[in-house]
């Protein structure tokens, strides 16, 4: 296996890119692409951890050659939150970066699975699909906006409400990655009873867990080491189907467009990247309102990202 993380320098890019150089399969092959002048040095850093995981650094000019031959492309490229800001805000300075880096990933490793982890993700996921779309090399199996921090913040707040071990938690979050559109169904996690309160409370601190901690680290930027690991949770998830496992994770994809055309829900993942789109199953009242309230806002946001891509 070969897997590319693009934005390998930065404050996600380095913690996944641990977890990465510590845990995929031996043999694997590990590409570390960033335009900051220390990616080369990270490379050498990581390189000296005794694991069958080859590490190799790429700068500025070494893009195509990071990506060539990629079974799997993680990118957290690109500029984080600071306090006061929407992810929305990154519009401006993280599209242009998804534009570029899709570009070269559909001329070298078209077939790589692919998971954007930079926001924001409601609208870079479109504007990658878009820019797939052109190069005539668009596959909606193999395209994911990397949503797993939002289920493990909501199976260790559960956890932490209830008095239970997070780890044998399972709660469903679809719909998006950012304020509302993130949707936690409560309803569905068994073996727990929640009051109205607890719901109410519990879903709105998932929803804006990010914000919890861009504020904790008061204009130091946002989640970088959770989300280290929910993105490698969700590669070693990818690299596994890939093997022929049968895996299960949350994403954000085209599914078959009921709610809106990207759509966070449980993919089963397979030899081809997504082999079924599962069902979310029946919501509670609360959660059905939640989710009508929000589909204009998320496909305002898939629409800004087709948009920017077509202009
Ligand atoms: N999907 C999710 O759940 C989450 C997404 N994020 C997002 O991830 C992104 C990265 O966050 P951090 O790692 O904290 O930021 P950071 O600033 O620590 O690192 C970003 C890295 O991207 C690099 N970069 C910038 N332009 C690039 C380009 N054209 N090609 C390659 N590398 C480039 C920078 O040199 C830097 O090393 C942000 O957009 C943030 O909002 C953050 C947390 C959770
Ligand atoms: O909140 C942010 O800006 C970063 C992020 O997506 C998260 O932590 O969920």
């Amino acid at each position: 296996m070969k897997v590319a993380v693009l934005g390998a320098a930065g404050g996600i890019g380095q913690a996944l890119s641990l977890l990465l150089k510590t845990q995929l399969p031996a043999g694997s092959d590990l590409a570390l692409f960033d335009i900051a002048p220390v990616t080369p040095g990270v490379a050498v850093d990581l390189s000296h951890i005794p694991t069958a995981v080859t590490v190799k650094g790429y700068g500025q000019e070494g893009l195509k050659d990071a990506l060539a031959g990629a079974d799997v492309v993680l990118i957290p490229a690109g500029v984080p939150r600071k306090p006061g800001m929407d992810r929305s805000d990154l519009f401006n300075m993280n599209a242009g970066i998804i534009k570029n880096l899709i570009e070269n990933i559909a001329d070298t490793c078209p077939k790589a699975l692919v998971g954007i982890i930079t926001n924001p993700v409601n609208t870079t996921v479109a504007i990658a699909a878009e820019v797939l779309k052109k190069k005539g090399v668009y596959d909606k199996n193999r395209l994911f906006g990397v949503t797993t921090l939002d289920v493990i913040r909501a199976e260790t707040f559960v956890g932490e409400l209830k008095g239970k071990n997070p780890e044998d938690l399972h709660v469903p979050v679809i719909g998006g990655h950012s304020g509302t559109t993130i949707l936690p169904l409560l309803s569905q996690v068994k073996g727990v009873e929640f009051s109205q309160d607890e719901i109410e409370s519990l879903t709105h601190r998932i929803q804006n867990a990010g914000t919890e901690v861009v504020e904790a680290k008061a204009g130091g930027g946002s989640a970088t080491l959770s989300m280290g690991q929910a993105a490698a949770r969700f590669c070693f998830s990818l690299v596994k189907g890939l093997q022929g496992e049968n895996v299960t994770e949350y994403a954000y994809v085209e599914g078959d467009g009921s709610d809106a055309t990207y759509f966070a829900q449980a993919v089963r993942l397979g030899k081809n990247g997504i082999e079924e789109i599962l069902p979310y199953g029946t919501l509670s009242a609360f959660e059905e309102k939640a989710k009508n309230d929000m589909l204009d806002g998320l496909k305002k946001d898939i629409q800004m990202g087709i948009d920017f891509a077509n202009q």
